[in-house]
């Protein structure tokens, strides 16, 4: 699950900050293509998530054309962000009737729309309205790239990935290896988390989380951490796993009405973005978490470690050893994840 997401930041950044003529040369050459041409369209792109999202897409290498679309207010963060001078071209586009020009050709799609928590809300709070976003949104999809794989980050996520299905499905293009929700930010925390806990490098820190995005549906699996052996009690692992439950509402708190993660989130969704290019690029050995169909347990959509490769899921990989707090944990979440699910099918087909 180690990402390189920052060395490739890094390299873009000194791709286009080398010196001039150095510099011209390494960008053809890099251009004439030492990686295939990915089109990547970011939905919400002028929002809390959508514009640094759209900023960390620009500094990835493997982006050759980044679609940036919103209801509004759009074209101006693509403009702002087309004069970085990286690798992708950036076009901007505003309004439904541009919809489909922002998604034709696209290999991957990243849906931050959609409005955010305040204090006091739960994250099915958001259903009312995101619900019908995420709907519009899939069915666009399903009919300008059917073939692209999608990251939704619209909450809440474990109702908004079974109602793109169910949209995906109607639409008879549903390829269960294509859709994801993205729960990286629940793993960024419980890394960053138990770092600091166990007092390790950050950077060597590797946690899978599992079930869903989602207060108790979270479950961090600290007893598989590495670097294991830190002799944290019980009491610290508890305490651990419920800050990362709490980990959005810690930051909607502190946010006190002005919405939720949105900076960690990019960092986040640009990561898993990242591994789901290389998957395509056939880079093998590229294990990420995700919310994803799934038959580990009796639930049909589960987050669990995934395998990407060039048709995006290659394994849905199983849950490993869990301590008997994480199997209580996983036994606690299922009644909630179940009903979020449901609500999110019945939504789709009404
Ligand atoms: N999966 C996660 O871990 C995670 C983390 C943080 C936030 N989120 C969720 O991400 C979503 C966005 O959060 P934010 O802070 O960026 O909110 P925001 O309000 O700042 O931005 C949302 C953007 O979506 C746009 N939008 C609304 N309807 C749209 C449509 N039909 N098509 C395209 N764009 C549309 C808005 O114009 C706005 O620019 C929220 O639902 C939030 O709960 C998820
Ligand atoms: O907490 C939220 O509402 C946003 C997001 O799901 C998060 O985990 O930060």
């Amino acid at each position: 699950m180690r990402t390189s997401m920052f060395r490739s930041v890094e390299t873009a950044i000194r791709r286009a900050s080398s010196s001039s003529t150095t510099s011209h040369i390494v960008r053809r050459s890099y251009a004439s293509g030492s990686h295939p041409e990915r089109k990547v369209a970011v939905l919400g792109a002028a929002g809390g998530i959508g514009q640094p999202l759209a900023l960390l897409m620009k500094l990835n290498p493997l982006v050759s054309s980044l679609s940036l679309y919103d209801i509004a207010g759009t074209l101006g963060v693509a403009a702002d962000v087309s004069h970085i001078n990286t690798r992708s071209e950036v076009k901007g586009y505003t309004g439904e009737d541009q919809l489909g020009q922002a998604l034709e050709g696209c290999d991957l799609v990243i849906i931050p729309a959609g409005v955010p928590r305040k204090p006091g809300m739960t994250r099915d709070d958001l259903f009312n309205i995101n619900a019908g976003i995420v709907k519009g949104l899939a069915a666009a999809i399903a009919k300008y790239c059917p073939n692209a794989l999608v990251n939704m980050i619209s909450n809440p996520v474990n109702s908004t990935v079974p109602i793109a299905a169910e949209v995906f499905k109607k639409a008879e293009t549903y390829d269960e290896k294509k859709l994801f929700g993205v729960t990286t930010l629940d793993v960024v925390r419980a890394k960053t988390f138990y770092a600091g806990k166990a007092g390790v490098h950050v950077a060597d820190v590797n946690v899978p989380v599992v079930g869903g995005h989602a207060g108790v549906t979270i479950l961090p699996l600290f007893s598989q951490a590495t670097p294991a052996g830190s002799n944290l009690s019980d009491e610290e692992i508890k305490a651990l796993t419920k800050r990362t439950q709490d980990g959005g509402t810690e930051v909607v708190e502190a946010k006190a009405g002005k919405g939720s993660a949105t900076l960690s989130m990019a960092y986040a969704g640009a990561v898993f973005a990242d591994a789901c290019l290389k998957g395509l690029n056939g880079v093998p050995n590229i294990v990420e978490c995700s919310y994803v169909q799934s038959t580990i347990t009796d639930l049909p959509f589960f987050a669990s470690k995934v395998r990407l490769g060039k048709n995006g899921v290659e394994e849905v990989l199983g849950l490993g050893n869990l301590s008997d707090f994480e199997k209580e944990g996983l036994e606690n979440l299922k009644a909630e994840l179940k009903s979020s699910i449901e609500k999110g099918i019945k939504f789709a087909n009404s």
